[in-house]
């Protein structure tokens, strides 16, 4: 099997500094993170809250490490505040990106999401959008993957617990009524495993509108406890139901052949938030990297 080069493999810094839950790895530093991804064997970083804004900043600390920003998070909310709210603050966040060398925008519509709320549990009480806040979903995604266009740039939607957009159904609706070439996915197994979706299904679908991918893995018995005592997402995350791809769950073989076999180009970021205290991140992105490596064993590299 040949494996495009363009498949190419980054990092998240959630695992050292959780912008979620800051309390969560406060104590590491933005040097130490980027040092230990580029020491790892990762080309690229997504952004967290320690990163420096300033783009000639950023590119000088990565460079040094020969890391790319494969891309960063969006969070829209189309469906309960003005568009122009919503517009201003993408148009910011997107001439960042371009400026820093990325090509896709994460976006994730934060219109009564849970995900951020300690106490609310996120398998009963996840939004269920109305058919006006689909509308207002589906056509200021659209205009949003327009605003990209303009830097020759693609938005990315990020399916995720505790949102109106997280399960199989609520995926395809918004896939079925956005235009392919305005707005694209971005497929995380972790998401889709923890809400008890089918990924390898969710990839095979979508693979031609899939241009940005989350790895991560789920410990089974923490998803399982999470949904039994009606906890919340932070929770679950504070609990452990997230780690890196090999340690839980979760077969990535038929996955990764799907997507090499499918001739994906773009980056397949890891991104497995838990507690630093407890799961070091240097020694996780390690563990993940070689399991990769493993993945891509007898795949032939070709350009
Ligand atoms: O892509 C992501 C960004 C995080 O902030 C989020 O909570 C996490 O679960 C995720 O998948
Ligand atoms: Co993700």
């Amino acid at each position: 099997m040949e494996t495009s080069k363009k498949i190419k493999f980054a990092c998240a810094p959630i695992a050292w500094t959780n912008d979620d839950m800051p309390e969560l790895g406060k104590e590491n530093t933005f040097e130490q993170c980027v040092s230990e991804m580029a020491l790892a064997g990762y080309s690229g970083t997504e952004i967290g809250n320690k990163y420096p804004r300033d783009p000639g900043t950023l590119k000088r600390y990565l460079e040094l490490r020969n890391l790319q920003v494969a891309s960063a998070w969006f969070s829209s909310f189309l469906t309960t505040k003005p568009f122009e709210e919503t517009k201003q603050a993408f148009i910011e966040h997107r001439d960042f990106l371009h400026a820093m060398g990325a090509k896709v925008i994460v976006v994730a519509e934060q219109g009564r999401s849970i995900q951020g709320q300690m106490d609310t549990p996120v398998f009963k009480d996840k939004p269920v959008f109305t058919d006006a806040e689909w509308d207002l979903l589906t056509h200021g995604l659209e205009a949003l993957g327009e605003l990209a266009h303009e830097k020759g740039m693609e938005i990315v939607y990020h399916h995720h617990m505790g949102t109106g957009v997280q399960t199989t159904e609520e995926i395809e609706r918004l896939m079925e009524h956005t235009a392919a070439d305005h707005v694209s996915l971005l497929f995380d197994t972790g998401h889709l495993v923890f809400s008890g979706e089918n990924p390898l299904a969710i990839f095979n679908k979508y693979q031609s509108r899939i241009k940005h991918i989350h790895f991560k893995d789920i410990r089974e018995e923490m998803a399982k406890e999470v949904k039994e005592q009606n906890d919340s997402f932070l929770t679950g995350v504070k609990k452990g139901v997230f780690t890196v791809p090999g340690d839980g769950m979760i077969d990535f073989h038929p996955i990764m052949d799907a997507i090499v076999e499918s001739g994906y180009e773009g980056w397949i970021v890891v991104e497995a938030e838990q507690d630093p205290a407890k799961a070091n991140p240097f020694e996780y992105a390690l563990k993940a990297r070689k399991y990769i490596d493993e993945l891509l064993l007898n795949k032939e590299l070709v350009n």
